[in-house]
């Protein structure tokens, strides 16, 4: 079953002489419990198919399907709706709220849907668990390390059991021991738990966990690696991804 379907997007930014066309005419398919990379040069569009696929801005042509749901034609209420319903958000700063503690940050996005304080109070508890941080639910998050905080948000990403986790650059602002346990652990919660994940990133051992790696280039996807039963050793895909990497900067 296919999680999300881009099909066939365009978006041009600016007017007259300034246009730039951020992205050109661009397919994408997710299926449930896929974790898929997207890479690409500087400006070559990633951000702008995040910000089609989570409605936070509109395509020119094209559709983008969420769970078999065009979300072309919501209004601001039902995109509200849809964002904090169905889809989870990791970014590379965190974005915690400095004065609630790590459970009232986690649980914040239920509450908004769930008047059951107690029940988002146990799952919030239970999600912080998995990522280790059961100890520190009554913490304020600017006591914790970055790689804490990333846990932090990533519990909270999922406290909706959102369809889709859109993750950008997760790993930006974290050192590489720290990266690898982040991305291990968001590894494990597609394995084991079904969730499926877009992650845009520009590191290559980032890329290298997920299943396929979708190339941007100019707007387009231009290449795609799929990493799944591939038979690559581990030193041997982040090889493989670096040089395609590579390939589109020349
Ligand atoms: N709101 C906007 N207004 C005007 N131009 C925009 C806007 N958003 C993006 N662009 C342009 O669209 C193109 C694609 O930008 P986008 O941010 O999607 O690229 P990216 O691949 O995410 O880049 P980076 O890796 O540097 O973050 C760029 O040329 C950018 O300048």
């Amino acid at each position: 079953m296919s999680v999300l379907k881009v099909k066939c997007i365009s978006k041009t930014y600016g007017e007259e002489n300034n246009k730039v066309k951020a992205l050109d005419e661009v397919d994408l398919n997710v299926g449930k419990g896929e974790f898929v990379a997207i890479m690409g040069t500087s400006g070559s569009g990633k951000s702008t198919l995040l910000n089609m696929i989570s409605g936070l801005d509109s395509v020119d042509k094209g559709e983008v399907l969420i769970s078999d749901e065009n979300i072309n034609n919501y209004n601001d209420a039902k995109l509200t709706q849809l964002r904090r319903e169905k889809i989870g958000f990791v970014f590379q700063f965190f974005n915690l709220i400095p004065v609630l503690t790590v459970l009232e940050n986690v649980t914040m996005p239920a509450l908004l849907t769930n008047s059951k304080k107690e029940e988002v109070n146990n799952k919030a508890i239970e999600l912080l668990k998995l990522v280790g941080l059961g100890s520190y639910i009554h913490t304020k998050p600017s006591l914790l390390s970055g790689g804490q905080q990333q846990r932090v948000a990533i519990a909270r990403a999922l406290i909706n059991e959102p369809e889709l986790i859109l993750a950008d650059e997760p790993t930006g602002s974290l050192d590489s021991k720290t990266s690898k346990d982040m991305m291990n652990i968001l590894r494990q919660f597609c394995e084991e738990l079904g969730h499926t994940l877009i992650v845009v990133t520009h590191d290559a051992n980032v890329a290298a966990y997920a299943d396929k790696v979708v190339f941007m280039h100019d707007g387009k996807i231009c290449d795609t690696l799929n990493l799944k039963h591939s038979g690559l050793k581990d030193n041997e895909v982040v090889r493989v991804i670096a040089s395609k990497i590579e390939g589109l900067s020349l």
